[in-house]
């Protein structure tokens, strides 16, 4: 994890508050996302993503705390210079044809490279149509070939699938895969389409009640839970979820399952034991708010905090 370690990390925040319409939503956040990598942010409604996404592009001021993208503040000239956001909003102008909303992209950005931003715009989207007459789904498309096409070392973005078909989602997961690949891009994009994230992302940030939840490697949340299935008359399922390690137990008909943390207390009984998949997992840390947070750990590295989502202030 040697990569972790060096150079400034895409986007970390100690001890980030962050208030809006008088309360706190983000509350003592520290964590740090390591540049170059694709990371899933998820969380239920309300958990705090879009706030998070919004101060690590310099749209929200922290109330206490500081976030650093790049090491740069992202509210300075040179952190504006490095990072891209598409927000869920994607102001377009809509008079505006497609190809001179990417014309206006070119004016705007020294650095402007239009084949990154026609491969993300794909050939289905008319360069003359005007982007008011677009689908959500087109606009949306537009909107993140904008942002590729600024060459930017950071993408934020707020919910990039959600109004995209299984096929578009499929183009634009492949197109932000390639450049991080490619050209070391950092890649935050938050999703509620958890099954979709599997394969796309190899950083996990899960945010809920303004708080961190989980934080870390894909490949080491997932090696590092295991799913128990047992059936119920054989396995005592009362007395399963008072032992440390055991983040949900559900039961249904016969059989019981459990979400088990590498090193917790496995119960005693016959258990089937698998590797639990990306979306099983993320679905019992959101099903049980009070389970500790999962945050990784990584050897000569600072180590976050980990703030657990306590109530609302
Ligand atoms: N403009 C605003 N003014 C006041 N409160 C806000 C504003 N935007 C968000 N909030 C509050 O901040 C909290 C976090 O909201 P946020 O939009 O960051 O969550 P989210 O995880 O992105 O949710 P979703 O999945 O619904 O998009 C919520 O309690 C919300 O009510």
């Amino acid at each position: 994890m040697s990569d972790r370690a060096e150079g400034a990390a895409a986007v970390r925040a100690d001890g980030l508050d962050v208030r809006r319409g008088g309360k706190t939503v983000l509350r003592g956040v520290c964590l740090e996302l390591p540049a170059g990598r694709v990371c899933a942010l998820v969380g239920p409604n309300g958990g705090g993503k879009t706030t998070f996404l919004e101060t690590a592009a310099g749209l929200l001021r922290p109330h206490k705390g500081t976030v650093r993208l790049l090491g740069a503040d992202p509210d300075s000239d040179s952190g504006r210079a490095r990072l891209a956001f598409v927000g869920q909003d994607k102001p377009l102008y809509p008079r505006l044809t497609v190809a001179d909303t990417l014309r206006m992209g070119r004016d705007l950005n020294p650095g402007w490279r239009p084949d990154l931003a026609a491969r993300m715009l794909g050939e289905r989207i008319p360069e003359q149509a005007r982007i008011g007459s677009l689908s959500g789904g087109q606009r949306t498309r537009v909107a993140l070939a904008l942002a590729m096409g600024k060459a930017a070392d950071v993408l934020l973005l707020d919910e990039p699938l959600a109004d995209l078909d299984p096929l578009s989602r499929h183009h634009v997961t492949s197109v932000l895969m390639s450049d991080a690949a490619e050209r070391g891009t950092s890649i935050v994009m938050s999703s509620h389409v958890l099954a979709e994230l599997e394969g796309v992302a190899d950083e996990l940030l899960l945010l809920d009640n303004g708080g961190v939840r989980m934080s870390g490697p894909v490949d080491e949340a997932l090696a590092d839970h295991r799913l128990l299935t047992g059936s119920t008359a054989e396995t005592a399922p009362q007395d399963v979820p008072a032992l440390p390690g055991v983040v949900e137990a559900r039961t249904r008909g016969r059989r019981t399952t459990l979400l088990v943390r590498g090193d917790g207390t496995l119960p005693g009984g016959p258990w089937q034991s698998e590797e639990p998949s990306l979306e099983t997992l993320l679905m019992s840390y959101l099903r049980s708010p009070e389970s500790p947070p999962w945050i990784a750990c990584h050897p000569g590295e600072t180590v976050p905090e980990a703030t657990h989502t306590g109530a609302a202030a």
